[in-house]
């Protein structure tokens, strides 16, 4: 049986506990829970998911693995505290944005530690999670950390770098996605449809459409142009979203996501 103890129980270590319990992955048992001050959050984890408090800080040195999950912002102070709790025994798993395995062992001394950037869709099992190691990992744990996140969607090892780019498409991504349905959501009505009919068309079409490049061995643009009819519906749609400067915003919003994960680092 492992203990597995999350510092920080917001949205993502919700999705992610939900995630391995739903996966059978880790039993509720498994799980412990605690945070900085909001006593009535742990207790909704708990009672929901059957998850424990924190309540003897013995817990934190039987632990194989400290989550750290609070916001970039919060992590010095965290880990100023968690430093006298824990014992070198434990792994590190970091959830956090831009916070580097450098500042991390500067905090929490030289031990295995692994910065994920997993996504809210862990909930459900479809989480896009990018994963990087130190050297201290051992092959045990490296299975482990991968298992875990196998259960929860999909992984992709990258170099600790490259997880700021990770954490801008992926990490970031569902919101992207939610933005945009809400947009279609609001257009849909404007030209006469319901909110539930634009949801149901767009959820399947969304699917469908990742569902096709999954399968397909053509590229997102030879997928486009089958649909794209000359001087048909696509087309002007498609002109109007180059006059509206698609690509460059889409560009923005990744570059400028990606680089506040690159400051998030710098504190
Ligand atoms: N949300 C997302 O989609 C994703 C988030 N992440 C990363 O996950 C991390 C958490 O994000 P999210 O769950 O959205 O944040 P939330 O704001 O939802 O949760 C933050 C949690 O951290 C706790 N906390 C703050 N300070 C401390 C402390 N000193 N000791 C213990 N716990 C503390 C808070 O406790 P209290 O409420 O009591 O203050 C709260 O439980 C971030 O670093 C983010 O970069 C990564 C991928 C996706
Ligand atoms: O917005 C954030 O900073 C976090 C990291 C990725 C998703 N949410």
């Amino acid at each position: 049986m492992k203990k597995i103890v999350f510092i920080g129980a917001g949205s993502m270590a919700e999705a992610l506990m939900q995630g391995w319990i739903k996966q059978n992955v880790l039993t509720a048992q498994e799980i412990y829970i605690t945070n900085r001050s909001d006593k009535e959050r742990l207790q909704f984890l708990h009672e929901t998911y059957g998850v424990n408090k924190v309540d003897d800080p013995a817990i934190y040195q039987q632990a194989d693995v400290i989550i750290l999950a609070m916001k970039p912002k919060d992590a010095i102070v965290a880990m100023r505290e968690l430093k006298s709790k824990i014992t070198a025994q434990s792994a590190v798993v970091s959830v956090l944005a831009g916070v580097s395995i450098e500042t991390i062992t500067h905090f929490l001394g030289d031990r295995p530690i692994a910065r994920v950037m997993p996504n809210t869709s862990a909930t459900i099992g479809m989480s896009a999670s990018g994963i990087a190691f130190n050297d201290k990992v051992s092959a045990t744990q490296r299975s482990m950390f991968l298992e875990l996140l196998e259960a929860i969607g999909s992984v992709i090892e990258v170099n600790e770098d490259q997880l700021h780019a990770v954490t801008a498409l992926s990490g970031s991504g569902p919101a992207y996605i939610y933005y945009l349905m809400e947009a279609f959501e609001r257009v849909g009505t404007k030209v006469g449809l319901s909110k539930d009919t634009v949801r149901l068309l767009m959820t399947q079409t969304l699917a469908g459409s990742a569902e096709m490049l999954k399968q397909s061995t053509d590229e997102p643009d030879v997928l486009r142009k089958k649909v794209t009819s000359p001087g048909g519906t696509t087309e002007a749609g498609i002109q109007a979203l180059e006059q509206h400067h698609f690509h460059e915003a889409i560009e923005a919003c990744i570059k400028e996501a990606e680089a506040r994960s690159r400051s998030l680092a710098n504190g």
